[in-house]
């Protein structure tokens, strides 16, 4: 139950919270990233989480991290806790492995989209417009069908609570300037289709994903955030993929199915029964071993 505890690191400045991770303050050139064992959906935070998923999907980012370095530099330090100050070192025991000590970047304030696959808010923009983020799209699209090319469809970073807004990427340009606007677009393209190609051959379509850059010390284009992970991006079995419908989720189908079979309102949070949360797991750790060819560390 360590991970679902308020704080994990009272003697650190929590900084930001999200639904599934906390950011602490290090110090002035570092922060700490801990991903907790908290499960959402339907944007709602289960009562109980998923014992292990804070570690997997640290662990399924580090290596998204290390496959990518060729792609572009990111924020990661490390995970290692024996690598980190004594102020985490304190927190060992409930912090091994779901922790990652990054670099203090600048944050461009911009949901980094890229959609592989035509799906969720992009299919319901679609419907209405023919367009996802105002970019227009060819006629006669499939819902959840593959575009033709891997798309940049950036939103805005909404308050907590919020949804973001979906953004035409010159609104980025506007924002950031166009050299970096074009950079970024291209370095969040080029990191999906490298991952979405590397999960493909393993039997998991990456149908979307979000990144987050910032800016390090020298103006260098920084990957941020978690990267990959089934928290940040649509994961579907490929084995079962078709166009033209709806897509089972990889890791999260046996709770929606749970959830929409006990009536969930979409607003209140409850208790996940054991065998949701060890069939939940199951699936974590599936994603994982077909990734990485390894077991996770629990
Ligand atoms: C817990 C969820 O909150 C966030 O991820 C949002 N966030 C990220 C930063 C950040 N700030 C400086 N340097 C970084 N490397 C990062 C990163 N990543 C701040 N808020």
């Amino acid at each position: 139950m360590a991970a679902l505890l308020e704080s994990d690191c009272p003697a650190l400045e929590l900084i930001a919270r999200g639904k599934v991770r906390d950011l602490y303050n290090v110090d002035a050139d570092t922060l700490l990233f801990v991903a907790t064992d908290r499960v959402s959906a339907f944007d709602v935070v289960m009562k109980n989480g998923i014992p292990g998923k804070g570690k997997i999907l640290t662990q399924l980012s580090v290596f998204w991290f290390r496959l990518l370095a060729d792609v572009m530099p990111s924020h990661l330090i490390t995970s290692n806790m024996d690598e980190m100050p004594a102020s985490v070192q304190q927190y060992r025991d409930q912090l091994e492995g779901r922790c990652l000590l990054v670099r203090r970047l600048k944050v461009i304030q911009v949901e980094a989209i890229v959609r592989g696959y035509i799906t969720g808010s992009g299919w319901a923009e679609y419907k209405q417009k023919g367009t996802v983020s105002d970019i227009s799209l060819p006629a006669g699209l499939q819902e959840c069908e593959q575009l033709a090319a891997p798309l940049f469809t950036p939103s805005t970073k909404a308050e907590i609570g919020e949804h973001d807004e979906n953004i035409h990427p010159d609104q980025v340009k506007k924002m950031i300037g166009t050299e970096l606007a074009e950079k970024l677009s291209q370095a969040a393209v080029n990191l999906y289709t490298k991952a979405a190609e590397y999960a493909r051959a393993r039997g998991i379509i990456i149908a979307d994903t979000k990144f987050e850059f910032g800016l390090d010390e020298h103006g260098v284009l920084t990957v941020a955030d978690e990267v990959l992970t089934p928290d940040s991006s649509r994961f579907w079995p490929a084995d079962q993929y078709a166009p033209g419908r709806g897509q089972d989720s990889f890791d999260k189908q046996f709770l929606r199915n749970y959830l929409v079979d006990s009536g969930f309102d979409k607003k209140t949070s409850i208790e996940l029964p054991d065998d949701v949360i060890r069939d939940t797991l199951a699936k974590y750790v599936d994603a994982y071993v077909r990734i990485t060819g390894e077991q996770p560390t629990l």
